[in-house]
């Protein structure tokens, strides 16, 4: 197992001028020895292209790579010793499960006492310990994709296990299943496993520590109550929840803040000029009329789904959504209500940065 550092940017064509050029901006990342990981972002922000210069398949047009301190910028995969499961099975069909497991340790000349060990081992953890002798060619295309699942984790010596949104063929229930049996494996076996996905259920519960990206830049890694409770970025804010963060614009000067032409005692120091308030759905609250952290507005939409009640609301330019008890009498659509956007949960961005 490695620490990964990466300090560089990729281009994918030569002589980068500006932003839009790059794939990936200059950044630096460190992957812990042993950590769980997703990479998770909208399609073409960049995850597949970072993927492949930790794998050792693209070579970034700058900067460097290192894994536990060494240069590996210009290795192959194969010297970076590194795993990779793709979107799709990389089986042998005339192989049985059992040899397509035992693969990449043959390939490496493993003993065959501690391969069939490692391959009992992994099957059991997959479930797959009853079909260890049928032909691959026969199974269905989630049990394949289990097997490309198993041969990236089979080896114990791997730097890293990477995987490209591996979940894609397997049906809906199953991929439930199986992102848990990764994280029971990853606590097991305690391998470096990098995952990219742009489901964001599937990152927040599979890594500890989730990569956000958008158009080529890591905005924020954390762990999933991190990217809930103080989104670095609005991006992120936007991103992760369902539905994501509310934000209002907003004015602070001299103690005070404006929001939504609603002006009341800022709650803690915040820089001065204009803001933008977010307050995600969970802790967006009725409130008295003018009372403290609130802001009028008109309920536009009431949406009962059994758990919870969404309120669409609009304040300030904006419609807001609020999560509400069931049990709590909902307000009716046209109704004029206020609504608690500055509470302890509130996070104040300037130029889409976290700042308060
Ligand atoms: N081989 C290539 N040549 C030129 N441009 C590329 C190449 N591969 C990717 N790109 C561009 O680089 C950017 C990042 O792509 P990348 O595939 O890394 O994103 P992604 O987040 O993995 O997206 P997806 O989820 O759709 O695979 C995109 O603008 C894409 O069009």
């Amino acid at each position: 197992m490695s620490r990964i550092d990466l300090d560089l940017a990729h281009a994918y064509r030569p002589n980068p001028r500006q932003e839009s050029d790059y794939a990936l901006l200059p950044l630096k990342m460190s992957f812990r020895d042993g950590g769980a990981y997703a990479l998770l972002g909208p399609s073409g922000c960049g995850k597949t292209t970072m993927l492949n210069i930790i794998s050792g398949l693209l070579k970034p047009s700058q900067g460097t790579v290192m894994f536990d301190g060494r240069d590996v910028t210009n290795a192959t995969p194969q010297d970076r010793n590194i795993a990779q499961v793709f979107q799709f099975p990389v089986i042998y069909d005339t192989m049985t499960v059992a040899q397509n497991l035992a693969f990449p340790l043959r390939n490496r000349k493993v003993p065959e006492e501690q391969i069939k060990k490692r391959v009992g081992e992994i099957a059991e953890m997959l479930e797959m310990s009853g079909q260890l002798n049928q032909r691959a060619a026969g199974l269905a295309a989630d049990a394949k994709q289990k097997i490309s699942l198993g041969r990236g984790l089979v080896r114990s010596d791997v730097s890293a296990v990477l995987f490209d949104e591996p979940l894609t063929v397997i049906d809906p229930h199953l991929k439930w299943q199986l992102r848990r049996k990764l994280k029971q494996i990853h606590r097991e076996l305690k391998l470096t496993l990098i995952y990219v996905t742009h489901d964001q259920v599937e990152a927040l519960t599979f890594a500890e520590e989730v990569v956000v990206m958008t158009r080529g830049k890591a905005v924020q890694v954390g762990s999933a109550e991190a990217l809930f409770e103080r989104p670095a970025h609005t991006f992120v804010g936007h991103f992760i929840g369902s539905p994501g963060m509310n934000f209002l614009e907003a004015h602070s000067a001299g103690g005070m803040l404006e929001v939504a032409g609603t002006r009341m005692r800022a709650p803690r120091e915040l820089p001065g000029g204009p803001l933008k308030v977010g307050i995600r759905p969970e802790y967006l609250k009725l409130a008295a009329p003018q009372s403290p952290g609130a802001v009028p507005a008109t309920v536009t939409l009431v949406q009962d789904v059994g758990t919870h009640v969404m309120l669409t609301a609009a304040a300030g330019g904006v419609l807001l959504k609020a999560r509400l008890h069931s049990d709590a009498p909902a307000p009716a659509v046209g109704e004029a209500v206020w609504l608690r956007v500055v509470d302890g949960h509130t996070c104040y961005y300037q130029n889409e940065e976290l700042v308060a």
